[in-house]
């Protein structure tokens, strides 16, 4: 595995009960990438990813992070290493307010986060950052608000500045900009952007706009397997792509 590799899976496979949602997917994320996962409803993205965090056991298949093998590995013990799931929202707790779930992944950063004794004012000095990270995903007026009060695109980028709370070396975003208006969409796919110029993100995003805007790599999938990979313009000038995307709404 070259250095230059995050993220290696090969010969993914998972069977649900004689049904193949992801069928010998070969994936390499380049370390610093934006890399997307698209493809038309079905293909298997979501269960890709479900495979690359351990939310679901491969049938057939390795990955390796960094170098290491993780295809057996726990979930929490992936996220430990950094590599992490934007939903993996333990980050999000429902009955906490923006700034407390933001902040309560700012402390899981810095190991503190079990240690309910720390006193209220050293939780003040998170503040600031939390500030921030909230800001950049345009949730200043909903700060005192709790998660579940949230409407769902604003939920959606509370989900994001959790996750990045965490400052993980590659975050894995599902669909980050669904459910949202156009002006939520251009914010954040700005903010992926910005955060990805340290760190590694592969998202799904069915927004082709926004992948465009986005990717350095896209891999196209097809009932489980690679169709294309590429740049955008190669992806969207590939025939099969653009067959693939016939009749979905997407193209
Ligand atoms: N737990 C499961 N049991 C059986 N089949 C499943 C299960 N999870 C997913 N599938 C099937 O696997 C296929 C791929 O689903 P998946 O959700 O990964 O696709 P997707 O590309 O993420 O789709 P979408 O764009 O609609 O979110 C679908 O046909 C789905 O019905």
């Amino acid at each position: 595995m070259s250095h230059d590799v995050i993220l290696e899976a090969k010969g993914l496979t998972k069977e649900f009960e004689g049904f193949t949602a992801v069928n010998n997917v070969d994936l390499r994320v380049r370390r610093g990438s934006i890399h997307a996962l698209i493809g038309p409803n079905g293909a298997g993205k979501t269960t890709l990813f479900s495979l690359l965090t351990r939310f679901l056991s491969a049938t057939r298949g390795t990955i390796r992070f960094n170098g290491q093998d993780i295809t057996r590995a726990h979930p929490a013990d992936i996220a430990r290493r950094g590599l992490v799931r934007s939903f993996q929202i333990s980050a999000v707790y429902p009955k906490l307010s923006v700034l407390e779930n933001v902040r309560l992944g700012l402390q899981r950063r810095v190991g503190s986060s079990f240690e309910f004794w720390r006193r209220e004012s050293s939780l003040h000095g998170l503040n600031a950052r939390a500030h921030e990270l909230i800001d950049a995903v345009g949730l200043s007026s909903f700060v005192g608000h709790t998660a579940e009060e949230l409407p769902y695109g604003r939920k959606r980028a509370l989900e994001i500045a959790a996750t990045l709370a965490l400052d993980p070396e590659m975050m894995l975003l599902d669909e980050p900009t669904a459910g949202m208006g156009h002006e939520d969409i251009f914010k954040i796919a700005e903010l992926i952007k910005q955060v990805a110029a340290n760190r590694t993100v592969l998202v799904v995003e069915h927004n082709l706009n926004v992948v465009a805007h986005l990717s350095d790599t896209i891999t196209v999938l097809q009932r489980g397997a690679i169709l294309a990979e590429g740049t955008y313009a190669d992806v969207s000038n590939n025939p099969a792509v653009r067959e693939a995307y016939m009749g979905t709404g997407h193209a």
